[in-house]
């Protein structure tokens, strides 16, 4: 292991005994598919590091995608946390990811929101990029909204479409590629957790009535979610593939908070803003790069502000005043 990986993962840097190229006891391998997961342990001290130092229990946690940072700039009462200050947390290193985490209140409703989430092209392993998720959820986290930043595959999709998740595939799973992967760890959930029912269908409904209340109407959707491992934009042999297989949104990101929310029986509420069109065609003069993302997603600011204000109080009407 390196030096860095060392300081970030709160690891001793010794080998457990199941790498083969061990000298005085240190790995001398440098992949990160090489290092050792979390144990619980690691991950409770961490939520115990947050919670000493914030005094309210977080009960929703958001992750912000690639530019829509903003959406924490609307908490009230903000105590913020560098990633690079929290035990055992991963750092973001991706322009529009601030590499935050904020608490504070949303629609008067204690949240945590991540400002900077982390994906596997930064050379972090799945469960590593997941890991935030497991911290929320020992804080008192049961409701998870997930954005992100994704290209549009439907035909009908628009640059500031907003497209409710329904379902995802996940294409990194198709290629052994999981964060769940390794020992499972019960306290979080079971070994073969069920993922057919991942996204809230109530939350969705609901979320579709809130765009259209806010003057969304054609331009927000319901689809299905595809990551892939990045940081290349696909090719348009790529996109057509996708397409066949029932995507409508591309990214690189979601899917593995997903799935890890789900293990740890999260209820989940995830949404696409569409950041570009995807190149289907070879004769295309087109390009898409990040700058069109970070620009579609500053356009949205405000509106995507609103839309999850209102979610939050949805859900702090509905569900969190009734469990309390
Ligand atoms: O998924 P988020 O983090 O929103 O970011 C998306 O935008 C970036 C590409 O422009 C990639 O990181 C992709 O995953
Ligand atoms: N492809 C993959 N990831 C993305 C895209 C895209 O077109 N847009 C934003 N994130």
């Amino acid at each position: 292991m390196t030096g860095v990986t060392k300081i970030i993962n709160g690891n001793s840097g010794k080998c457990n005994g199941h790498c083969k190229s061990v000298e005085n006891g240190n790995c001398q391998r440098k992949d990160s598919t090489h290092e050792e997961n979390y144990t619980y342990e690691m991950i409770q001290q961490t939520a115990n590091y947050l919670s000493q130092r914030v005094p309210f229990e977080p009960k929703i946690g958001i992750i912000c995608g690639s530019g829509l940072g903003s959406l924490a700039q609307q908490l009230k009462q903000p105590i913020e946390f560098p990633y690079s200050t929290i035990p055992n947390f991963p750092v973001s290193t991706v322009e529009g990811h601030a590499g935050k985490l904020i608490f504070g209140f949303l629609s008067n409703v204690p949240v945590v929101c991540m400002q900077g989430r982390f994906h596997f092209y930064e050379g972090y392993p799945l469960w590593k990029c997941a890991m935030p998720v497991r911290v929320m959820k020992l804080m008192g986290v049961c409701q998870l909204i997930a954005t992100n930043a994704a290209g549009g595959l439907h035909k009908n999709y628009k640059v500031g479409d907003i497209m409710l998740v329904k379902d995802h595939i996940n294409m990194m799973g198709f290629a052994g590629n999981n964060p769940l992967q390794g020992p499972n760890e019960e306290r979080f959930g079971p070994r073969f957790p069920p993922m057919n029912k991942a996204y809230d269908k109530e939350l969705i409904q609901r979320g579709i009535e809130i765009g259209k209340e806010l003057g969304l109407k054609d331009n927000i959707h319901t689809g299905v979610y595809t990551c892939l491992g990045g940081p290349n934009f696909e090719t348009v042999a790529e996109l057509r593939a996708l397409k066949m297989l029932g995507c409508d949104a591309v990214g690189m990101s979601t899917v593995h908070e997903v799935i890890t929310a789900r293990h740890c029986d999260m209820n989940v509420l995830a949404f696409s803003l569409i950041t570009n069109e995807c190149i289907l065609e070879y004769d295309s003069q087109s390009e898409p790069n990040h700058e069109e993302v970070m620009d579609a997603a500053k356009m949205r600011e405000e509106l995507l502000q609103k839309f999850v204000a209102k979610i939050i109080d949805y859900i702090n009407k509905s569900r969190l005043t009734q469990n309390s």
